[in-house]
């Protein structure tokens, strides 16, 4: 089998089929090194998602790609083009959902997002996008009135309306409340069976976890490793822990052969095992173990 979460090694050549390609990436400020020769392949329709502490080189990373930053070395193709010189159509082809949000308009959300729609060549249809985003029936209220979640989800209408091939969006669900964020997930799904391309930073692993095709994990201006989420840190293949009650007493057994150990573990008892929990080690534990002096 193809090795699903590949990535390019340094000297590689740019990828040609690639919705975004980086090689060698390199961003300084003065003498601080923020990005630290970086080699990435995002593919056409994936979800892939950015993770890093603060400071990591996440945002950097996005804006050099967004065009919206210059770079010290390296080489970096979006949707076929250099960002530091793209053009106009090339820039209509990307949307963007920033950190800081669309604010405090006087303008409806209607109007917001058709004039929004009116910078397009061929916009998305704007009460299929309300409807996208399940603002239909906030469509009549100025932005300075929406919560925190109606206004992120304003964000994502503003950033889709364009029908952009590429979608960046940098911690889309911070702030929103456990429904909002379901929600907002299943935006983000529906968006991508349209064909849309996703490049996501988050700090919620659960979010990566339940959106990504493939994770990223950087620290200090380096990519630590490339991923799908249930793989990451050889996530897969890592000892599960049995624990379960006996003579009164909590037991904890680490296996790589759980289901054996604990076929033979029921043997000791009659009927249920008291309190049998089987787990492995959550994507929160790899990357945190990942990043480590980073925390
Ligand atoms: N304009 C700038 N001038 C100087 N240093 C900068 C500038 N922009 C970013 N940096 C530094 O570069 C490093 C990477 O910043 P970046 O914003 O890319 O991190 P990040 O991974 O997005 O972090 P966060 O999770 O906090 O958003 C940080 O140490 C930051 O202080």
């Amino acid at each position: 089998m193809a090795p699903v979460a590949d990535r390019p090694r340094p000297g590689d050549p740019l990828d040609p089929d690639a919705a975004i390609s980086v090689r060698g990436l390199v961003k300084r400020y003065g003498d601080f090194v923020a990005v630290d020769g970086l080699d990435l392949d995002i593919r056409r329709g994936e979800i892939f998602a950015l993770l890093g502490p603060n400071g990591a080189g996440k945002t950097t990373t996005v804006e050099i790609c967004e065009g919206y930053r210059s770079r010290d070395a390296g080489e970096v193709r979006v949707l076929g083009e250099d960002p530091a010189d793209g053009a106009r159509a090339w820039k209509a082809r990307l949307g963007i959902v920033l950190q800081s949000g669309s604010g405090d308009s006087q303008l409806t959300v209607r109007e917001l997002v058709t004039a929004q729609a009116s910078y397009f060549a061929d916009p998305r249809d704007v009460d299929e996008v309300l409807a996208l985003v399940g603002l239909t029936e906030k469509a009549g209220l100025r932005g300075r009135t929406l919560s925190g979640g109606q206004r992120r989800r304003l964000d994502v209408a503003l950033g889709i309306v364009g029908r952009p091939t590429l979608l960046f969006l940098d911690e889309p669900t911070t702030g929103f409340d456990p429904e909002a964020r379901r929600q907002f997930w299943s935006l983000i799904r529906s968006l991508r069976d349209l064909g849309t391309t996703m490049l996501l930073t988050t700090h919620y692993l659960d979010e990566a976890e339940a959106l990504a095709d493939r994770v990223g994990v950087i620290a200090r201006g380096k990519l630590v490793e490339v991923a799908v989420p249930s793989a990451l840190g050889g996530r897969e293949t890592a000892p599960a822990t049995v624990t379960w009650t006996e003579d009164g007493a909590r037991r904890t057994e680490a296996t790589s052969t759980p289901t054996a150990f604990v076929a033979d573990l029921a043997t000791r008892f009659d009927g249920e095992v008291p309190d049998l929990a089987v787990t492995r080690p959550t994507l929160e534990d790899v990357y945190l173990q990942m990043i480590g002096d980073d925390r």
